[in-house]
């Protein structure tokens, strides 16, 4: 097949057609990629060299896929690679020979549980091109990250979606919109993340588009905008009856009748004119008008041109496809119109994946539309937007750290401005700390190539850097010009700062955001933890082991936490859910050989006080013949949901420490009438300030019943008249004075325990709701239903407070962003359009669905000890049809007799 110009003018083209012998130097030993390439058919190296070409960045995305487990991201994935040429056979899940899911703990259970980037580029090169249609793009290069659907693995979605531009969510055919799927698609709400749908399994008996399409209306809130119908082969049923299969798409922008050659593996697609299809897909052409011309009326909602157009002809046909791609990409990229394009296939059987990849260089953005090329960042704690320029200094944000056994650690970086080179010296102001990029790598799931550069947009990995974690920034070191020098006191720190500002703003003004050592990019939320389990080293020569691999894991997984039981001596590891607990022990003993056994998965119950006292400590010592003196005032009290903050003494310090609150009062009204009364000038009040409150931290952390305090409101205030000389009156001391203070407090006042409440959404067939609903309310420790499907509330519980505050409820900080959610109006489903089940028998009311079963979705507010072990419970509850998934909503004070029953629980 000939390479048309259009492509052959670009450097990306020549690359990729030099053939080994005559490009030798980019296959020599040192840039060829690191371990096995056994599914790859096009050399990672090629590609990478490639990308370190100039390519355009109108020509780069960088998407996700996302869904509710078992949608099939990984089997579409794997097809997206195979038919772009980036490897030269089909991964199966079920084989576990997928690229995407490499891990052995992924390969065994058949689930992803890290998502995995990779770079592809569309449309494919020679021979992988099929169709004339797919070769009239410019090649785009596609820097992909398949995520997890598990709800235990929430927080390995959300820091890939806070790198992506777009999203390709995939939905099950016959299950239709998902509980898990609701979450994911509100974490893309949040990063404001443009979308399209791909509604795969359309094998599979019983699955109905017109009745997803219906449900991404109802309860995604969106306007689906149809871009593709199913068409249908007759073939004989088991009864002898001929039954309709699913057997190609309509491509609704240009008209055509899309096949895929089984024989080829679905490599080549069949394009027939729709007039020619006619008479094989009786009933088609018509059904196909009807739903181009809904499309056309759904854009012209929204775009002038479409409507001026539509309004003069009367006629979905004088809209051509240039026009209409315009628009719906326009519609899409704008999150006001809720529109979003849907297509559809089976990728298991090889249909329907290629038209997904031309929608994503079609309708999702490059890395600077959508208001991306103006970056959220936060400079000495103000908001500024980061212009995206790749001619200017580097910026890079940490989203994913990953020991690797033959690399060693991984750090996944998105660049946001500049280009990242290797050797750079780079400073993360997170850590503020610098240190050299030595190696960088482009990612082929578990390949890798070496690169020399990351440029704007990007996704690449820094190779051992030994101090990045999630959420890190960082910038070019040598441009930094206000970075904490080490040894200097902070004190001295903050005057040599206060004079770089004023000296800085003097001179230019606005500062340039890219050499400030407190650049921070958008943080990555982390969801808290509301599993443990104890952990403990098999022999005492292993415990060295096992401390050391658990530190590698917290550093790869930011929602694991681990802590130390002073008591026993036990480390406990936090996790979200009972899975995610399962899969870090195999990880940490597997794959990092810790030799280490985990206790009984548990609930993170918290202490709460039950009354308000104050207590005033002295703590006076001599220790060697050193003195050591302070004196604290604390009060201690529980914060009620109703309540709000408010500061009526001007106090210096206020911060909010997992679910409680320190506020700290360096009480110097008093200088107004004792000039004697004021800080020392040898006391560092910023350093003072960290003493009392990591002294408040501590007392805390275990209260008399050995859980950590929640909903604890510390005040501590301290009296300069109490400061004696420089020697005596440490900040050190402080913070013991603190600890004592707020303890002895606790002790005064007495603790209630709280359990974690979840937000529970079950999705199950309509049969099982009956069942579902009666074990989730039932018993003492019952929880309650807030909606079931058909009672109209689509919203996602753990995004609203639909949960009423009562007396016995304390506020939480593990309240998602729901700010950043607005509130919109419910779409109008009957005015949504979805074609029939059949074009060939056609019911009167074209809404009738059939008698499919349907999914149905409970959202309910359950107390966290009902869902243990519930995987299996809903399992046998729903024949195996039942998922769930969870989100903290909040903690609350539970009754005594739950008390007992919890604690006799743990004993037993
Ligand atoms: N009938 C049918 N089955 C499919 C299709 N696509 C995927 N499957 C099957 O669905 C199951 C799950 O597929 P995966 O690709 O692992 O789904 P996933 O969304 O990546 O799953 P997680 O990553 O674990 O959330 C596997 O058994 C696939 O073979 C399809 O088009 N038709």
């Amino acid at each position: 097949m000939p390479v048309p110009t259009l492509r052959a003018t670009t450097s990306l083209a020549s690359l990729r057609r030099a053939s080994p012998q005559s490009r030798p130097h980019a296959w020599s030993p040192l840039r060829r990629p690191i371990g096995r390439r056994r599914h790859f058919s096009t050399s990672p190296t090629l590609l990478a060299a490639a990308q370190d070409a100039k390519v355009d960045l109108k020509h780069v995305r960088n998407i996700g896929i996302i869904a509710h487990i078992d949608a099939g991201k990984t089997t579409t994935t794997e097809r997206m690679l195979f038919y772009s040429g980036t490897t030269n056979r089909i991964g199966d899940v079920d084989e576990g020979s997928t690229v995407m899911d490499y891990l052995p703990e992924e390969k065994q259970r058949g689930i992803t549980i890290t998502s995995a980037a990779i770079t592809l580029e569309w449309p494919p090169h020679p021979p992988h091109v099929t169709t004339k249609d797919i070769l009239s793009k410019p090649i785009h290069t596609i820097n992909l990250i398949d995520t997890p659907g598990h709800a235990d693995f929430t927080f390995e979605v959300e820091r890939s979606i806070r790198v992506l531009d777009g999203a390709v969510t995939i939905l099950d055919g016959v299950a239709g919109v998902e509980a898990q799927t609701e979450t994911v698609w509100r974490q893309a709400d949040r990063y404001r993340i443009p979308r399209i749908i791909y509604v795969n399994k359309m094998d599979r008996e019983g699955a109905v588009f017109g009745r997803v399409v219906k449900d991404i209306a109802a309860r995604l809130n969106v306007w689906p905008a149809v871009v593709q119908i199913p068409v249908h082969n007759l073939a004989k049923s088991q009864a002898g009856s001929p039954d309709e299969v699913f057997g190609g798409v309509v491509d609704l922008v240009h008209m055509n009748v899309i096949t895929w050659k089984r024989e080829t593996e679905g490599r080549v697609m069949t394009l027939t004119k729709l007039e020619d299809a006619k008479e094989r897909y009786p009933g088609v052409y018509e059904e196909a008008i009807k739903a181009r011309t809904a499309l056309v009326e759904l854009l012209a909602e929204t775009d002038e041109a479409i409507l001026s157009k539509f309004v003069e002809t009367e006629d979905q046909a004088s809209i051509t496809a240039k026009e209409l791609k315009r628009a719906l990409r326009n519609c899409t990229l704008d999150a006001k119109t809720r529109v979003v394009p849907v297509l559809l296939g089976a990728s298991r059987v090889n249909m329907g994946v290629q038209p997904i990849l031309d929608a994503v260089l079609d309708y999702l953005p490059d890395p600077k539309e959508c208001g991306k090329d103006l970056i959220p960042i936060t400079v000495r704690g103000e908001r500024y937007a980061l212009q995206v320029r790749e001619d200017s200094k580097v910026c890079a944000l940490v989203f994913k750290v990953m020991h690797d056994p033959r690399r060693g650690m991984l750090s996944y970086v998105r660049v946001y401005s500049g280009t990242l080179k290797q050797g750079d010296i780079l400073f993360n102001t997170t850590l503020q700390k610098q240190e050299r990029a030595l190696k960088l790598l482009r990612m082929y799931a578990n390949e890798a190539t070496d690169i020399h550069s990351i440029r704007t947009g990007h996704i690449g990995v820094i190779v051992n850097y030994k101090n990045s974690r999630t959420g890190d920034t960082l910038i070019l070191a040598s441009s930094v010009t206000n970075a904490q020098s080490p040894g200097l006191s902070s004190h001295k720190q903050h005057k040599r700062e206060k004079k770089f500002r004023k000296k800085h703003d003097k001179e230019s003004g606005i500062p340039d955001p890219l050499t400030d050592a407190t650049l921070q990019l958008r943080p990555i939320d982390v969801p808290p933890p509301v599993f443990f389990a104890s952990l403990e080293p098999n022999t005492q020569a292993d415990e060295r082991g096992m401390e050391d691999a658990l530190k590698i894991i917290e550093r790869e997984d930011p929602s694991l936490h681990i802590s130390n039981d002073e008591d026993s001596g036990q480390m406990v590891l936090s996790g979200m859910g009972e899975l995610h607990l399962e899969i870090s022990k195999n990880r940490l003993t597997n794959d990092l050989k810790a030799k280490c056994t985990m206790g009984h998965i548990r609930i993170g119950y918290r202490e709460v006080v039950t009354g308000s006292t104050t207590i005033h400590e002295i703590y006076e010592r001599e220790i060697l013949g050193k003195k050591s003196y302070a004196g604290i005032t604390a009060t201690v009290e529980a914060i009620r949901d109703h309540e709000a903050f408010t500061d009526p003494l001007g106090m210096l310090a206020k911060s909010t420490i997992s679910g409680n609150e320190v506020i700290i009062n360096v009480n110097t009204a008093q200088e107004l009438e004792d000039p004697t009364v004021k800080i020392p000038s040898y006391m560092d009040l910023e350093n003072l300030l960290d003493n009392i409150t990591n002294g408040a931290i501590a007392a805390l952390s275990r209260g008399p019943m050995d859980y950590e305090l929640h909903s604890t409101r510390v005040i501590l205030t301290v009296d300069p008249s109490n400061f004696r000389s420089y020697h005596e009156s440490s900040p050190s001391s402080f913070l013991v004075a603190s600890r004592l203070a707020v303890e002895k407090a606790i002790q005064a006042c007495g603790t209630g325990l709280m359990e974690p409440f979840m937000n529970v959404v079950i999705s199950c067939e309509e049969g099982d709701v009956g069942n579902v609903v009666a074990d989730i309310t039932s018993g003492a420790g019952g929880g309650s239903v807030l909606a079931l499907d058909d009672e109209g509330d689509t919203s996602d519980p753990s995004l609203s407070s639909s949960s009423p505050a009562s007396s016995s409820t304390y506020n939480t900080t593990a309240s998602s962003s729901a700010d950043e959610t607005a509130a919109v109006d419910p779409i109008d489903v009957s005015k949504v359009y979805a074609p029939p089940q059949s074009y060939r028998q056609r019911t009167a009311d074209t809404q009738d669905f059939g008698e499919h079963t349907r999914t149905k979705l409970i959202k309910a507010r359950v107390p966290l000890a009902k869902m243990m072990g519930y995987v299996k419970h809903l399992k046998s509850m729903t024949k195996g049809r039942g998922t769930f998934v969870m989100s903290m909503d909040r903690f609350e004070r539970m009754s005594d007799v739950r008390v007992r029953n919890a604690m006799a629980a743990i004993r037993s």
